[in-house]
């Protein structure tokens, strides 16, 4: 998808919800272990049940990758079950030498028809390039992250002054475009979005944080909001397991909805 359809797609719904599908086995509803394939399942009734509150859902291909080739013809089944006006990102953190980071590419762009992939930035142009290359997909880099362990690398002061993750963020930029390259800031560093603003006036930003990770969408939302949206608010487990019973899907909609409109309020504030 590209940025105009995305960002027509932000208008129609109002939304800029993009839902988590870290599913996983342990925590999925006992009723559903008994389906030949339940976390297909359990993904296809929560896709049915929000998908008229997001406008991307973003699969971490950790739980499924966890689960073998089984877990993985999960994953395979719940792209090609989303609606083709959903922004499909696959949340897999890659990048490698050149030659190795195109097979990636190949893997999540032609083989699984994703939209987008995020990919770690530290290996450097090369490792990222191959990504950038295949036309109208996009390459989400890892900026500012919503863990703690962020201190430890990205907020190290370089000594040309600047951040670690404003490097990434300058140097980057010039990889891509704001048509294809995006960038991951978690929603616990809302307070650092105003001076990633700067840099980067223009490219979409990945959210991730909100709800479990104490995330505030408000405050997001005010200080990374642009005149054409700019953002995908990324929420998992708050939704996917809004309840643990056989009312799980409706409770994630429940929840998706609540989101959503909140999104409605901020937007109709920065038109
Ligand atoms: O900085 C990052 C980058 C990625 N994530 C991923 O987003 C979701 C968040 O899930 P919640 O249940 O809403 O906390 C998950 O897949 C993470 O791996 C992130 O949290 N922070």
């Amino acid at each position: 998808m590209n940025r105009t359809k995305l960002i027509s797609q932000i208008k129609a719904k109002e939304s800029y919800l993009c839902i988590g599908l870290d599913s996983d086995i342990t925590k999925i509803p006992a009723h559903l272990l008994n389906a030949q394939d339940p976390i297909f399942e359990f993904n296809k009734q929560i896709i049915d049940a929000t998908e008229k509150y997001a406008v991307s859902y973003k699969i971490n291909t950790a739980f499924y990758e966890a689960l073998g080739t089984k877990g993985w013809e999960s994953l395979q089944k719940t792209i090609d079950y989303l609606p083709k006006d959903i922004f499909i990102i696959a949340d897999a953190k890659r990048g490698d030498i050149g030659n190795t980071s195109s097979q990636y590419a190949k893997a999540f762009f032609e083989n699984l028809n994703c939209d987008a992939v995020t990919v770690a930035p530290y290996m450097g142009e090369d490792s990222v390039k191959p990504f950038l290359e295949i036309k109208d997909k996009w390459t989400i880099l890892l900026a500012l992250t919503s863990n703690s362990g962020a201190q430890d690398f990205e907020m190290l002061e370089l000594k040309n002054g600047k951040k670690v993750y404003e490097e990434v963020l300058e140097k980057s930029q010039n990889w891509g475009t704001d048509e294809n390259l995006m960038y991951v800031v978690g929603a616990t560093k809302a307070e650092y979005i105003e001076n990633i603003r700067k840099i980067i006036p223009n490219h979409f930003l990945l959210v991730p944080g909100v709800g479990a990770q104490g995330g505030n969408l408000a405050e997001v939302s005010k200080a990374g909001m642009t005149k054409e949206c700019g953002l995908l608010i990324n929420s998992s487990r708050q939704i996917i397991y809004a309840s643990k019973d056989k009312d799980f899907a409706e409770m994630a909609a429940k929840k998706a909805q609540e989101i959503q409109q909140e999104m409605a309020i901020q937007l109709s504030v920065t038109k």
